[in-house]
């Protein structure tokens, strides 16, 4: 059973063993663990639902009692965790349906209109923006869950195109996938927990995007249901028939439409595929290769770049201390100690074009004295790249919270971005008494640039107001960072509540208003998860 007040499934723990726990009270003081509010109390705190005893259209699953819509009230972000945690749940949504079809979605769309009320869609509920989080509002409001969509709807092989409902979730996608020899190849770390319907809406990018592109080149067409009507959207290989329409559906978190339906673009799966690790003496060499490696477009599948912290909370929090430190000792006689950095390469395809990607990769590695240092570490990163974000829930259990960042810069400012980011974290936890420890890696490479996501552990106070109140003061430096920095407010997280300030600072006046009279189209009432992407001008 998914749980209600942290990630993933309630089976799955993965705990943080002493020497890591030991690692991060050197850094920013032990933790103190507190007790969580059980969920019959989130249960109790909830108003009384305003669609109970409303007749929903014929067919459609309407949940209201409060269990359902506890489970459907929050997303993944750190103030949503406080929230449940704390118990202190806020707005809830008066009620969740489950459609089966898209005829249901666009009857629940009429009948919401009809009825005056608010409608947001949820996929997983994996967002760290604040996208599923409802508004205090005077109109009730409806989750729609796309869950109950979720089949393969139509392959062709021959196009390499293939129709899934919209609800599917990552590893329901890939099985139905592989099971006719095809990958889309879109990881993003949430992927467990994430949709395809929530990853278009939200501009989401996988972990492998080097290999098989970001959602917006995976998407090629659907269908979305609007309070307008239906806005069915082809998929060509390519048109200049004018204004791309896929492009004001990717990004448009639930205030356009519903997507209902979502046609991708998938891929033969690849018969080889490995991670590999190199270390370099410092940054400079390691983003050197990093950026040399992107802007050659070696056929790679992956590339990721951890700075010296990172680097080192890696090999920290990998246990096998033994096996560790051979690891570092073999390094350091090779120019790698302190302030080494490691770089992981991906090689997917045939064993010939992995090999010869690698191997070409691996020159220019040296050319920077990186060191190869085979396979082991790419395969537990590997095995563990949905399985690290277990720890979110193990560090909170010992009173830390971990919460992230990230942004997209071109490679004259990468290096400064990710500073400017981890200074002003430090700077703005200082102000609250407090220590943080912040680690970045790149983790999308690109020729232009890169994106820099930043990692930021620190004690928890144990109250809800006080928490909230580091939050704030941490969100709001980095993200003041990031746009004095030049970078883009989100470069896969989407913008939600908790980016939605920044947003002219990259869209303008004039961009913002653009933004807002496409919505009002198709959302006259302005009835689809109002105050989230962009907010309407006092
Ligand atoms: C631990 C963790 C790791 C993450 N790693 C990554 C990562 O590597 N890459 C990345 O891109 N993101 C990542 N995310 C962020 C998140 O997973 C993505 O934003 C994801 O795309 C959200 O998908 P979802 O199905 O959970 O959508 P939800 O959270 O349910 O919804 C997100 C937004 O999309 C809208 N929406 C959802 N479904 C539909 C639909 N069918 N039609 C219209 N609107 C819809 C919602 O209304 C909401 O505004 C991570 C999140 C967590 C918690």
């Amino acid at each position: 059973m998914r749980r209600w007040n942290g990630w993933g499934d309630e089976s799955v723990a993965y705990p943080l063993h002493e020497g890591a726990l030991a690692f991060l009270a050197d850094r920013i003081g032990a933790g103190t663990p507190f007790a969580d509010a059980p969920f019959d109390a989130a249960c109790a705190s909830l108003a009384p639902s305003r669609l109970a005893g409303l007749q929903p259209p014929a067919g459609v699953a309407l949940h209201t009692d409060a269990p359902t819509r506890v489970r459907h009230a929050l997303g993944q972000s750190l103030p949503d965790w406080l929230r449940l945690r704390y118990g202190c749940i806020g707005t809830a949504p008066d009620g969740v349906a489950f459609p089966e079809s898209g005829a249901d979605v666009r009857a629940l769309l009429d009948w919401a209109r009809a009825q005056r009320v608010t409608v947001i869609a949820y996929g997983g509920g994996t967002s760290v923006a604040g996208h599923v989080t409802a508004q205090p509002a005077a109109r009730p409001v409806l989750t729609v869950s796309l869950a109950r969509l979720a089949h393969l709807v139509h392959l062709d092989r021959e196009a390499q195109l293939a129709t899934f409902g919209a609800g599917v979730f990552g590893p329901d996608l890939e099985a139905q996938l592989r099971a006719h020899g095809c990958v889309l190849g879109h990881y993003p770390q949430s992927f467990e927990y994430s949709t395809l319907g929530g990853w278009i809406a939200t501009r989401s990018s996988g972990q492998q995007s080097l290999r098989y592109g970001r959602i917006e080149q995976l998407f090629a067409g659907g269908t979305v249901e609007t309070p307008r009507g239906t806005l069915q959207i082809p998929a060509f290989p390519a048109s200049a028939a004018g204004t791309d329409l896929r492009e004001i559906v990717l990004g448009s978190e639930g205030r356009l439409g519903i997507v209902t339906e979502a046609t991708v673009r998938v891929s033969p799966a690849p018969q080889y595929e490995a991670f590999h690790a190199v270390f370099f003496p410092g940054w400079e060499e390691g983003i050197a290769a990093a950026r040399a490696l992107a802007q050659a477009r070696a056929g790679l599948s992956l590339l990721r770049l951890s700075n010296p912290t990172e680097t080192v909370t890696m090999l920290a929090l990998a246990g096998h201390r033994r096996l560790v430190g051979l690891l570092e000792r073999w390094l350091r006689v090779r120019g790698c100690g302190d302030g080494k950095c490691m770089l992981l390469i991906g090689v997917s395809g045939t064993r010939a074009q992995a090999r010869s990607a690698l191997a070409a990769a691996l020159a220019t590695c040296r050319g920077q004295r990186g060191r190869h240092v085979g396979r082991m570490l790419g395969d537990k990163w590997r095995q563990g790249r949905f399985r690290n974000v277990y720890l979110r829930n193990a560090a909170w259990q010992h009173g830390y919270a971990i919460d992230t960042v990230e942004t997209a810069v071109d490679w004259p400012r990468v290096t400064a971005t990710m500073q400017a980011v981890e200074a002003a974290a430090a700077q703005a936890l200082a102000g609250c008494g407090e220590a943080v420890h912040a680690y970045t890696h790149l983790s999308h490479l690109y020729a232009q640039g890169a994106s820099v996501y930043s990692t930021f552990v620190y004690r928890l106070a144990g109250d809800f107001d006080t928490d909230m109140a580091r939050w704030r003061a941490l969100k709001g430096a980095v993200s003041a960072a990031i746009v004095a920095n030049g970078g883009t407010i989100s470069h896969q997280h989407g913008v939600g509540t908790d980016h939605a300030p920044y947003l002219a600072a990259e869209k303008g006046a004039e961009g913002l208003a653009a933004i807002r009279a496409m919505l009002r189209h198709f959302d006259p009432d302005g009835m689809l998860n109002p105050g989230k992407l962009v907010t309407e001008p006092a």
